[in-house]
């Protein structure tokens, strides 16, 4: 039973009874959409929708509180009176026991309005409630997560917030404290969070404006870290619909629904199968909010409009056993699936995406490693797509390593002598590895020379050709395999000994492993090859970072050159500040996108992801000049080094690495031609003019002069 009846009071006006209730459908706001039952027609009012029918409360079977669930506010009685004196007063009100229609008398509620539109209409709007019918009627499906609540549920959603009364609050309470201290994500981050996207509900052109404004200051906010909390929490603090929703029961159905996205024009799609989030592991349905937060990088640093991009979650289920039993879930309640059964799902929804926006860029966004590789691999030689986890931080973590040696006054060459050990062998390791390797392999190396420069550990160890790929979670690790059998599954310290690297890379999601001694053992054998020990835990959010900023710093008397996946505060060593810096996909996938799309493209091919990592490093030594430069070769300088540019000027950096993408795609043959496009634009008039061609496509967030036509109108 639910424990906070909402009251609603109905006034009656003639034959139509409106309402004056606070929430939901059947109320009436200042006339302005006219909602009213069609009660005149048979007389009495109760509900034929059936927003009751989900099966999780218990409140919504026999009395007439469950109509008003679905109907609320139809009611003569005072609001207090109770809600079975209510129901047999409208009964006897009007209702005719002779009339063979009496059985089928019903009210119903006429929406002039459908799609996002009457989602987005308060008087309107159910939210998660609509049915899977009225979602039918109401173009809404693949608008909504899958899962029509009842208003008993959606209720409960608010009650957790007003945090009184709920009865597994205690225990929710105390689940969350552990998630906060997990994720790093403070109180008042997450306050911010909701403020930012209070705002985003209400006027985008606002808060993309003071995205684009402070995205320093905000990415954390609505990026990592603080978006890692947002999908454990999707759940709870879901308010508004956006993005669209596939799952597995809309098969058969994709090709149509995808048209009740309100836009004609989509240039480019994030999707998620909320498998594996940040290093936070399965959050299912709540997986929309990673999709929505990478757009919002778009968005603020890209130049794309907001109102064509288009984040999308699908839902195949989740085998997180919390979500399975939180009741406000909002996903589907079953195990994955997965095998052919998965793979026709993800298909189904790829040729519907695309059919109705055949030149959208589409991104892949944290799958779990076996589906992020095959999933590339199926896509990637007919369609414009790329996967952020393996070429997003396989680009970024290039341009680190590039810019690493830059600032020591070495070659882009120099990147054969590294030796790299990497912690975590999953489909993002694997991703820089296969970067890097590309790189030393158009340096000079053989494809074998690059592979020996690479010592690979999972959460068993150091992987070796003896070991057994069927233990191993990603596969595709086995071909860096080492062929050192006595050191199979030794640990990170062990493996130092052996692989004697110059460079240490986190994606283990593993807090911690960067130990003192294993900061120093690198940091030792990095001098002996003249070069300052690079160091990048990359793993997210900021509590799985095998090390913080500062501890890689003290441990190696600021000599390391730094930079953490998630953002962490300056360190002070010395009597020297040691700018932390972010080694996070943020800085080349808006770019690679903004390149794709509006220099378009046809593929995203790894040559083109090359090109932006160097684009990127090139920009990040232009934008801090000597500043980021040491004057000589020396292992033991000190001096503070920053991998990556500064946040608030993510936007040139974008422009700058969509610049080299089409450059390249140019040279591989990868760009449509068109009469006024990219490619005619850089043969013709050259670098420069790209570069202006692509910041004129780029939105801001400015208001423009807004003015009607009918003709517009579109429901
Ligand atoms: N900074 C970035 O831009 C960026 C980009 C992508 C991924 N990431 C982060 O990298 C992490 C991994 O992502 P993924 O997609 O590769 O995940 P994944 O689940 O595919 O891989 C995790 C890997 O870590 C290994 N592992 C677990 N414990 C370990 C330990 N103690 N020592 C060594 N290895 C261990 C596992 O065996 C597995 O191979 C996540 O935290 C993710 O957020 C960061
Ligand atoms: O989302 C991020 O911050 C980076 C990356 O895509 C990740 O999965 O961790
Ligand atoms: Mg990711």
């Amino acid at each position: 039973m639910s424990m906070f009846p909402l009251l609603t009071k109905s006034v009656p006006v003639g034959r139509l009874r409106l309402a004056s209730a606070s929430s939901g459908p059947g109320c009436l706001a200042g006339g302005a959409y006219g909602l009213y039952h069609l009660q005149g027609l048979f007389g009495a009012s109760f509900s034929s929708s059936s927003a009751s029918s989900s099966s999780s409360s218990s409140s919504s079977s026999s009395s007439s509180s469950s109509s008003s669930a679905a109907l609320p506010a139809v009611d003569d009685s005072d609001s207090t009176s109770s809600s079975s004196s209510s129901s047999q007063s409208r009964d006897s009100d009007s209702a005719d026991p002779l009339d063979p229609l009496a059985q089928f008398k019903c009210a119903t509620t006429i929406s002039p309005k459908r799609g996002m539109s009457v989602l987005r209409d308060p008087w309107f709007t159910k939210g998660t409630a609509f049915t899977h019918a009225e979602r039918e009627r109401l173009a809404l499906r693949g608008l909504l997560p899958p899962v029509p609540t009842s208003l008993d549920v959606q209720k409960d959603r608010i009650m957790y917030d007003w945090a009184k009364g709920f009865k597994d609050r205690r225990e929710a309470e105390s689940r969350e404290k552990l998630e906060l201290a997990r994720s790093g994500v403070t109180p008042e981050m997450i306050r911010r969070h909701r403020l930012l996207q209070d705002l985003h509900d209400r006027n985008e052109t606002l808060y993309y404006h003071l995205l684009q404004e402070n995205f320093r200051d905000m990415a954390p906010i609505v990026y990592t870290p603080t978006v890692g909390w947002a999908c454990q929490h999707f759940a709870h603090t879901y308010r508004n619909a956006r993005g669209m929703y596939f799952s597995a029961n809309d098969k058969g159905e994709m090709h149509s629904m995808v048209y009740n996205w309100p836009h004609d024009q989509v240039d480019a799609v994030v999707v998620t199968d909320g498998s594996r989030i940040l290093g936070l592991g399965d959050l299912g349905a709540g997986g929309m909010g990673i999709s929505i937060g990478k757009l919002d990088c778009y968005v603020a640093s890209a130049g794309f409009d907001p109102r064509r991009v288009l984040p999308v979650c699908l839902d195949v289920g989740t085998n997180n056993e919390y979500l399975l039993k939180d009741p406000l879930y909002l996903g589907l309640r079953q195990k994955r699936i997965t095998g052919d059964a998965y793979v026709e799902l993800v298909d189904e929804m790829m040729a519907a995406i695309l059919n109705r926006y055949p030149r959208a860029l589409v991104q892949f966004e944290d799958f779990t490693a076996n589906h992020a590789n095959l999933l590339l691999e199926r896509y990637r030689n007919h369609h414009l797509v790329f996967n952020d986890d393996i070429q997003g931080t396989g680009c970024s973590a290039l341009a680190g390593v590039l810019t690493s040696l830059a600032a020591q006054g070495l070659r882009k060459c120099a990147i054969k002598r590294m030796r790299f050990l990497v912690a975590g062998a999953g489909g993002s390791a694997l991703g820089v590895v296969d970067s890097i390797r590309q790189a030393m392999v158009r340096h000079g190396l053989s494809d074998e020379e690059a592979r020996r420069n690479f010592w690979i550990c999972d959460h068993h160890g150091l992987i070796t050709t003896a070991r057994d790929p069927s233990t191993m979670h990603n596969e595709t690790a086995m071909k860096y395999a080492r062929p050192e059998t006595k050191y199979e599954k030794a640990d990170l310290v062990t493996a130092a000994e052996a692989a004697r690297p110059t460079a240490l890379l986190g994606f283990s999601t593993a807090h911690g492993i960067f130990t003192d001694r294993l900061l120093k053992r690198v940091q030792h054998y990095a001098s002996h090859e003249q070069l300052r020990p690079l160091i990048l835990p990359m793993s997210n959010p900021t509590s799985n970072a095998e090390c913080t900023h500062a501890e890689a710093v003290f441990a190696t008397n600021g000599r390391a050159i730094v930079a953490t996946g998630s953002p962490f505060p300056d360190a002070d060593h010395d009597g020297i500040l040691y700018p932390n810096n972010q080694a996070n996909n943020i800085y080349t996938f808006p770019g690679i996108a903004l390149g794709a799309v509006a220099g378009q493209c046809e593929r995203v091919s790894d040559g083109m992801v090359m090109a932006a990592a160097e684009a990127l490093s090139k920009h990040t030594m232009d934008v801090y000049g000597d500043a980021n430069r040491m004057i000589c070769l020396n292992p033991n300088d000190q001096k503070p080094i920053r991998l990556f540019p500064p946040l608030e000027g993510a936007r040139n950096a974008a422009v700058d690495v969509a610049v080299g993408v089409v450059v390249q795609a140019a040279e591989e043959g990868l760009v449509r031609r068109h009469r006024t496009g990219a490619l005619e634009v850089l043969e013709n008039k050259g670098e420069m003019s790209l570069r202006r061609y692509i910041e004129r496509w780029m939105w801001s967030a400015k208001y423009a002069s807004i003015s009607f036509s009918a003709a517009t109108v579109r429901s």
